[in-house]
């Protein structure tokens, strides 16, 4: 049964974790003008929330706070912190309900997507909880008689994040996570349009324990002057980051003043190779979680499908058919596996991308065009014939389209698949040993999924090369990004 997003509250088991006030030093405030921002719900466009509008003074004090609460909370044992995360991950999974409505209310995709997410995120919070015990340091033999060489690891102090809105709490918990377990302070300000995920985890870590000022969530609609606001304070000494890579060059300038350590997770341009020995059952199950996964709106998304000459018209007839068996509607509807796109901007790129492609000799065998749903729903699309002259080969779509690549050589696929700045996501199905190790090795990538079209863990290193990012997150590698290496030398 449809339901109205617009008593969201009325939605939820427990509206209290629903949060509209800015989280700041532990408390629950309003802008200091007074001033809000409207949330709307991508799939009826009404109006879901009025949020806080925190402004650089807020922010300011917010980093304050952080700088002050951080100093204690280093002093925590690993120990001591991680039963604190863990409680926030007990509180993440008893809430998944409530969490996941309030995401798709502001997101938009589908609820059991959006469970998915919940957990997924929450997966972050498991795991750091358990690094926050092996943050491990080393001796090493002294280079004299009278020396002794140890090397230990200390919080980096306050962090602050920039997330975007297309994963509004799992791209918090990926981040958040490794700081606190590492005994950082954190600042996170989340996407305008999808504020409300962020505050609900405030309002759960407070529920767990983390200590007044150790985190805070600044929601505002103004991004330039918050994310100035991190990269001028000399009290922030991290700044991590998601989203395109046009606005994590303008962060890292920014940030390049104070030397700030930063890592970015940035734009992608995925390719996805399927080879004449494929399982092709297999290929199209992956290229349908790889490419339509939150309507195509990941980072990580097949971006550019390259199929070998051999299998290209059976492959493209069988994802023709797996495309067109899925439901698209309104995310809280039950059983639909395709949402709306997040706002107009996004459909008018795919919309740029189909029309580019047919001026320039594709051909849409499926969708193509806006949906009769209206809004921001658009048909799940396949374009054949692509060639590397259309826009889709360079620019990343961030949409439900896919368009098919032919090709011959694997030398061949492995230069168009390398052909981009980005770097990120690689995926590729084949069963052929000798040709599996060498298109591995070859791809310019990240991350490669081989025979899997799904790679997101929180126990692998998420992260791209080239211009699609700087560091690592999850695994033990995410908590490099949250400490300074100190190394003693002691004369005896
Ligand atoms: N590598 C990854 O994991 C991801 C990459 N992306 C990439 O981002 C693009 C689409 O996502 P989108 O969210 O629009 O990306 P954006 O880079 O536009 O926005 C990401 C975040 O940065 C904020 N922001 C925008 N401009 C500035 C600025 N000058 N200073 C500080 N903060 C700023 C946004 O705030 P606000 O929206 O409120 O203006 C948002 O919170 C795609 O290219 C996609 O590939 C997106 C998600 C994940
Ligand atoms: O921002 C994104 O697109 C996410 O990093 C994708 S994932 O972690 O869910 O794969």
């Amino acid at each position: 049964m449809l339901k109205s997003v617009t008593g969201l509250k009325d939605l939820l088991k427990d509206p209290a974790i629903l949060r509209t006030q800015a989280y700041i030093a532990g408390e629950w405030v309003d802008a200091d003008d007074g001033a809000t921002f409207s949330v709307s719900n991508p799939a009826r466009g009404d109006t879901i929330a009025e949020v806080a509008d925190v402004t650089r003074i807020e922010t300011a004090l917010a980093i304050d706070a952080a700088y002050i609460a951080q100093k204690d909370w280093s002093k925590w044992t690993g120990k001591e912190r991680a039963a604190v995360l863990r409680k926030w991950f007990d509180l993440m999974v008893e809430n998944a309900d409530d969490l996941a409505t309030i995401l798709t209310a502001e997101q938009g995709k589908p609820h059991a997507e959006a469970r998915g997410e919940i957990l997924y995120g929450a997966s972050f919070v498991e795991w750091f909880a358990e690094e926050a015990k092996r943050t491990y340091g080393e001796t090493i033999p002294g280079h004299q008689r009278d020396k002794r060489i140890t090397v230990i690891k200390q919080p980096i102090g306050v962090a602050a994040s920039i997330t975007p809105w297309n994963f509004p709490n799992a791209m918090i918990t990926r981040k958040v996570g490794p700081a606190l377990a590492a005994g950082c302070a954190f600042v996170a300000r989340p996407a305008a349009e999808t504020p409300l995920s962020a505050l609900a985890l405030g309002e759960l870590a407070e529920r767990a324990g983390i200590p007044k000022g150790v985190l805070s969530i600044i929601p505002s609609s103004r991004s330039s002057d918050i994310g100035k606001e991190f990269c001028e304070n000399p009290k922030v000494r991290k700044l991590t980051f998601t989203g395109s890579t046009e606005v994590g060059r303008i962060l890292l300038k920014q940030a390049a003043d104070q030397v700030m350590k930063c890592s970015m997770e940035l734009g992608g341009n995925a390719p996805f190779i399927v080879f004449d020995d494929a399982n092709l059952d297999a290929a199209v199950e992956g290229a349908l979680i790889s490419k339509y996964r939150n309507n195509g709106q990941t980072c990580v998304c097949a971006n550019r499908i390259y199929v070998q000459a051999g299998v290209y018209d059976a492959f493209a007839a069988k994802l023709k058919d797996a495309v067109e068996a899925m439901p698209v509607g309104d995310g809280l509807s039950d059983g639909v596996q395709l949402g709306p796109l997040i706002n107009e901007e996004a459909v008018a790129k795919v919309e740029e991308h189909v029309e580019d492609a047919i001026a320039k000799g594709g051909t849409v065998i499926s969708g193509g065009k806006r949906h009769d749903l209206g809004g921001t729903f658009f048909q799940p699309t396949i374009v054949t014939g692509a060639t590397r002259e259309m826009a889709f080969a360079q620019e990343e779509t961030f949409g439900p389209l896919a368009p098919l690549f032919n090709f011959d050589t694997v030398e061949e696929v492995i230069d168009l698949a390398n052909d981009t700045i980005f770097g990120l996501a690689a995926y590729f199905y084949a069963r052929d040993l000798s040709r599996v190790t060498q298109v591995q090795e070859a791809l310019e990538y990240g991350m490669v999924g081989v025979n899997t079209g799904l790679i997101s863990t929180e126990v692998a290193p998420f992260g791209g090369v080239k211009q699609s990012g700087l560091g690592r997150e999850g695994s033990h590698h995410g908590m490099d990004e949250f400490m300074e290496m100190k190394y003693i030398c002691t004369s005896v």
